[in-house]
C-alpha cells in the first residue's frame, strides 16, 4: 500500500512488510539508539544514494549523498513540499503560509515575505545590524548577571540564545520585542522547542499512517500536546491581528510586517476566490513559520557553537586572537569585518556542519521522474538528507572531527570557496531558506561578540558536555554549563 500512483519500477529499498512497510527495521534500528538519519545512511549504502522506503503506508524516496541531495534541491521538478498528516492540521486542513505552502500560494508568500521584510531591515546592513546590536548588548547584560549571581561563574547554556533569536525576527514581524522574563512568551518558547524535538522527521506516526490523523490528536498524550501548542502559537497571533486591526494605524502607516499584511488583506477583501492569500488564516500560518523556522534553527546553532569551542579551546583561542586583531577593541565586531576573519568565518562553517541543526526535510516532484529504469511517481514523499552531506567520508575525509582548518587553504590562510561550498545548511534552490542572510549575520554578530568579551571553559564540577545532539526537526545541544570568564580586551564601550 502507498499514496502515490505508478507504472514503472519504483526505486530499489529494503524488504517492505505487509501493512508496516519497512517501520519494523526502522524501529529496530532506532532501538539501538542510532538517529533515524545514521539508519539511512546505512541503508542507502546498501540500496543507493536514491531509495525506495515505506514508511508505513507513505512511500518515501530517500536522498542520501552530496549528489543526490544537490541534485534534488536545485531541481525544478522537487520544487514542492511534501504536505500531510500533522502539517495540514497546523494550518486549517490547507497547506497555507511559506514553509510547507506550494504552488502559486508559495511563490506569492514567499515573495510577500522576503520583501516585507527587507523593507523593514531584513538583510540590509544598517537596519539588520542595529536590531542585532539591540538584541546582543541586552543578552550581554543578562550573561554580566548571570556570572556575577552564579557560583564560580557557572552559566547554564541550554535555550541562552532562545529568546534573542526570536527577538530579532519578531521585531521585523511585529515591531516589539520580549523581555526575557516575560512569562507568556516563556511559554511560547518552551512549548516550541517541546513540539519541535517531538517532531523528528522519520519518527512520526502521523506520516506513517495519514488517515491517523483523525484519531490519534484525540487519544495520545503527542496529539494532545500538538494541539495544545497550535491553540496556544494560534491564540496568541490572532489576539495581535485583531489588536492592531482594531487600532486601524496600518490604514495610513505600515509599521511593521503585519501592518503591511493587514493592508493587503483589506485590499483582497472582495476577493472570495482560493487565489486570495491575505487572509487571516494565512497570516496566523505565516507568522508560525517565522517563529519556528527562524527561532530554533539560529539558537541551537549558537548553543552548537559555544559547546564546540568549550571543548575545542585551541580554536577558542584562534578566534579570539583574530577578533582581537581586526576589531576595533572600541565597538562590537561588524558583519563588514567578516571578510577579513578567514579563521572565524571558517569555524563557523564548521559549527555548521558539524552540527547540521536540520538534519533532514522534505520535499515532493510535481511530476513523474525518470531514474535510470526507475521511476519516482509524481507527489512522492522526498526525504533529503543534509546529514549526509555534511558527514559524507567521501567529500570530507574525517567528517567526525570537529576542524575549522578545512575550509583554510593553509599557504594563503585564506577561505578556500570550493570547500566551503560544501558545507549544505540552508538547503539550496529556489526554496532555499528565506532566512539565510539574517541567519549568517546572527551567527557571526553573537558568535564574535560573545568570544570577544567572554572566554568559555568546561565546569569543572560538571560532566564533560556531550555532542551527540537531541533529536528533533532542529537538532540542539544537550543541556551543559560552561564557567564564562568576562576578558579584558575589546570590552565594547
Ligand atoms: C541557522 C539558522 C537556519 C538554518 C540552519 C535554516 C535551515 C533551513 C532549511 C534547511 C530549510 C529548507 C530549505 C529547502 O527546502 O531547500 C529552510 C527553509 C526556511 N527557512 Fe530557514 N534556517 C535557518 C534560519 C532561518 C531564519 C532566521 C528564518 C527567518 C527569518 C528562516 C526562515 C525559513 C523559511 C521561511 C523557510 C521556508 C522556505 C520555503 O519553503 O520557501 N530560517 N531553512
Amino acid at each position: 500500500v502507498h499514496n502515490v500512483k505508478h507504472n514503472g519500477k519504483l526505486l530499489p529499498g529494503p524488504y517492505k512488510y505487509p501493512i508496516l512497510g519497512n517501520l519494523p527495521q526502522l524501529a529496530k534500528e532506532s532501538k539501538k539508539g542510532k538517529k533515524p538519519y545514521v539508519v539511512l545512511r546505512e541503508l542507502s549504502k546498501k540500496y543507493g544514494h536514491r531509495m525506495s522506503l515505506h514508511f508505513g503506508a507513505t512511500y518515501q524516496v530517500i536522498f542520501d549523498d552530496v549528489e543526490a541531495v544537490r541534485d534534488v534541491l536545485s531541481s525544478d521538478i522537487w520544487i514542492d513540499r511534501y504536505v500531510d498528516g500533522w502539517i495540514l492540521e497546523r494550518s486549517f486542513g490547507k497547506p497555507l503560509g511559506v514553509f510547507f505552502a506550494n504552488g502559486e500560494s508559495w511563490k506569492e508568500l514567499r515573495r510577500f515575505s522576503i520583501r516585507t521584510l527587507r523593507d523593514f531591515g531584513f538583510g540590509k546592513f544598517n537596519s539588520q545590524e542595529t536590531i542585532i546590536e539591540e538584541e546582543l548588548l541586552r543578552l550581554m547584560s543578562r550573561m554580566d548577571s548571570l556570572i556575577t549571581e552564579s557560583k564560580d561563574s557557572v552559566v547554564y547554556m541550554k535555550k541562552f540564545f532562545s529568546v534573542s533569536a526570536l527577538n530579532i525576527i519578531w521585531s521585523l514581524i511585529a515591531g516589539y520585542r520580549f523581555s526575557h522574563d516575560d512569562v507568556k512568551l516563556q511559554k511560547l518558547v518552551q512549548l516550541m522547542s517541546d513540539i519541535v524535538q517531538k517532531l523528528a522527521v522519520g519518527e512520526d506516526i502521523i506520516t506513517a499512517y495519514p488517515a491517523l490523523r483523525h484519531v490519534i490528536p484525540r487519544f495520545t498524550q503527542t496529539g494532545k500536546d500538538r494541539q495544545d501548542f497550535l491553540t496556544a502559537m494560534h491564540g496568541f497571533f490572532k489576539e495581535l491581528l485583531e489588536t492592531r486591526r482594531a487600532e486601524g494605524v496600518y490604514k495610513t502607516e505600515q509599521r511593521d510586517f503585519i501592518d503591511v499584511f493587514l493592508l493587503e488583506i483589506d485590499n483582497h477583501a472582495h476577493d472570495k476566490t482560493e487565489n486570495n492569500f491575505y487572509t487571516d488564516k494565512q497570516f496566523l500560518v505565516l507568522a508560525l513559520d517565522f517563529f519556528l523556522a527562524g527561532t530554533e534553527t539560529t539558537s541551537s546553532t549558537l548553543e552548537f557553537a559555544f559547546l564546540y569551542i568549550l571543548l575545542n579551546p585551541r580554536v577558542q583561542k584562534k578566534v579570539q586572537e583574530e577578533i582581537d586583531r581586526v576589531v576595533d577593541h572600541s565597538g562590537l565586531p561588524s558583519t563588514l569585518d567578516r571578510t577579513r576573519m578567514p579563521y572565524t568565518e571558517a569555524t563557523l562553517l564548521e559549527v555548521q556542519r558539524f552540527a547540521t541543526v536540520v538534519p533532514l526535510f522534505s520535499r515532493s516532484n510535481i511530476q513523474d521522474q525518470q531514474v535510470g529504469e526507475y521511476v519516482i511517481p509524481k507527489g512522492t514523499m522526498g526525504i533529503v538528507s543534509l546529514y549526509s552531506a555534511n558527514y559524507s567520508e567521501e567529500s570530507w575525509g574525517d567528517p567526525f572531527t570537529f576542524r575549522p582548518e578545512r575550509f583554510l587553504n593553509e599557504k594563503t590562510n585564506t577561505l578556500d570557496q570550493d570547500v566551503c561550498n560544501k558545507v549544505m545548511a540552508f538547503g539550496l534552490g529556489k526554496r532555499i531558506c528565506a532566512g539565510e542572510v539574517l541567519a549568517k549575520a546572527n551567527l557571526f554578530k553573537f558568535f564574535t561578540s560573545f568570544l570577544q568579551r567572554y572566554t568559555f571553559e568546561e565546569a569543572p564540577n560538571h560532566p564533560t558536555p556531550s555532542t551527540d545532539p537531541l533529536l528533533g526537526t532542529v537538532q540542539s545541544p544537550r543541556p551543559f554549563y560552561a564557567v564564562v570568564k568576562p576578558r579584558n580586551r575589546g570590552t565594547p564601550k
